[in-house]
């Protein structure tokens, strides 16, 4: 959706310390799926603090053309009136995802093995991302997909009428897959199994739960295998979203980087399958600390405090942490380049399909900045130029990737000459109110145009 409008140019130059409180939006993973889920139950779900971003209104919307009542309250008050399992209808227009690789994949998954048709498209990013994948372990279900070549968007998925369970292994670390797979399972008879290798996110499962569906997960030698039993009731809920770590991320490593800051991110979801970043800053060194340590609505949560951190030194990021903290590298590429010494990020390819190739995309903007960085196919190296050290004074593209767009801008705050990114608008997709976050924290951003 953003990503349609005129190209937002965003300066950021370096201020003075950054400090307060940043009350960062509610969780993008656990929105869409409360919508989806919310649709799928019987009965009224109700949410409170949703995620307000472009992904997530794409989805609100795709609910809606299945045949949920969406209603909007007030701000991240919404309701959902669902539908029940195997009673989507066959929405009349194009689903138009935008920006949200896990929108138009959960919502694959859910339609998938509903005797309904359906085309979903996005915007350009979203349209050169892999859907076979996806359209891969829902053939096994009986239903059928006609994309582009690649497996792209635009895409037309035929649900199978006669569904069947499947027995799933996932090729790759991916909760998108798996949550396909396991939406689909619904509305199958019988058991649908995933098994992963690694584990990824677990939102879909802890929530399948929540809304009364049997999910049973157990660790075997193959990984982590997740048995769904289909065909259940699903029961409205009333779920409060927790605060996105990933959005988190962003406050709190400005803070980490920029001379005297000490700044509050308070109420932040800290499930485990999520908070790889946060371990990794504290083994580089970085002066954070969770504070009120508690569970809300099943996830646990904390309020984690920044406070600036010159001594911080590169470190390997273990390869396995890579799930928890898949969405963090960008910005772990820039507090490494404010780091002593090299920070080698291993077993990350799959930044490669994300809104941009991330790793190129840091790369080039880093290299353009003034920092040594390496690449292969499935590593990044970040060669750290030390507090005080990154030059700064480039224009980086954001690529239609909002994590690109806020990492570029966090690196222009404590860097030495102002960075520019040619378009902060897809930013809005996962952290609508950024701007005016950081600024109350007494950053500077300024917009050249748009
Ligand atoms: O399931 C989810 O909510 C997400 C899964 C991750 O994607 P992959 O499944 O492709 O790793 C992540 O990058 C994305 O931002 C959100
Ligand atoms: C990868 C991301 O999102 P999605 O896959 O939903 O587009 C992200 O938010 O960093």
């Amino acid at each position: 959706m953003s990503s349609n409008g005129p190209a937002q140019k965003m300066t950021a130059r370096a201020s003075g310390p950054l400090k307060g409180r940043a009350d960062v939006p509610g969780d993008k993973s656990i929105s869409h799926r409360s919508l989806i889920l919310g649709a799928m139950a019987v009965g009224e779900t109700r949410i409170a603090g949703l995620l307000e971003g472009d992904d997530v209104l794409d989805t609100a919307k795709a609910m809606a053309a299945f045949g949920a009542e969406v209603e909007h309250h007030g701000p991240g008050e919404w309701s959902v009136r669902g539908v029940g399992v195997g009673g989507f209808g066959e929405p009349e227009q194009v689903i138009d995802c935008g920006n949200s690789g896990t929108g138009v994949r959960l919502i694959m998954g859910a339609m998938a093995t509903s005797p309904i048709t359906a085309t979903f498209t996005g915007d350009a990013s979203l349209r050169s991302r892999p859907m076979g994948r996806i359209t891969d372990p829902l053939g096994l279900f009986g239903a059928r997909a006609f994309g582009r070549d690649g497996g792209r968007l635009p895409m037309t998925i035929v649900g199978a009428s006669d569904p069947v369970p499947v027995d799933y292994v996932t090729p790759m670390a991916s909760a998108q897959v798996k949550s396909a797979v396991l939406l689909a399972g619904l509305n199958a008879p019988g058991q649908t199994v995933v098994t992963e290798r690694v584990a990824t996110r677990d939102h879909t499962e802890r929530m399948l739960r929540g809304f009364g569906a049997e999910v049973e997960t157990e660790r075997t030698e193959d990984g982590h295998r997740i048995v769904l039993t289909g065909q259940p009731e699903l029961k409205p809920q009333t779920i409060t979203v927790p605060r996105d770590p990933s959005s988190a991320a962003f406050p709190v490593c400005a803070a980490i980087v920029v001379p005297g800051s000490d700044v509050l991110v308070p109420n932040i979801g800290l499930n485990p399958t999520r908070a790889g970043l946060f371990q990794t800053l504290q083994d580089m060194g970085a002066d954070l600390t969770f504070e009120n340590e508690r569970e809300e609505g099943g996830e646990p949560v904390a309020d984690l405090r920044a406070r600036y951190s010159p001594d911080m030194k590169g470190i390997d990021v273990p390869p396995e942490r890579a799930a928890s903290m898949i969405d963090e590298y960008p910005i772990l590429s820039v507090v490494a380049s404010f780091a002593e010494g090299a920070t080698v990020m291993a077993g990350v390819h799959e930044l490669r399909v994300k809104e941009s190739d991330r790793i190129d995309a840091m790369a080039v903007g880093l290299r353009a900045c003034g920092v040594t960085v390496d690449e292969t196919e499935d590593s990044f190296t970040v060669h750290g130029m030390g507090p005080g050290g990154v030059p700064g004074g480039a224009l980086a593209e954001a690529r239609l990737d909002h994590r690109i767009a806020m990492s570029f801008l966090i690196c222009g705050m404590a860097a030495n000459k102002p960075v520019t990114v040619d378009d902060a608008g897809p930013i809005a997709t996962s952290f609508p109110i950024f701007e005016q976050l950081m600024r109350d924290l007494g950053a500077q951003l300024v917009r050249s145009n748009g």
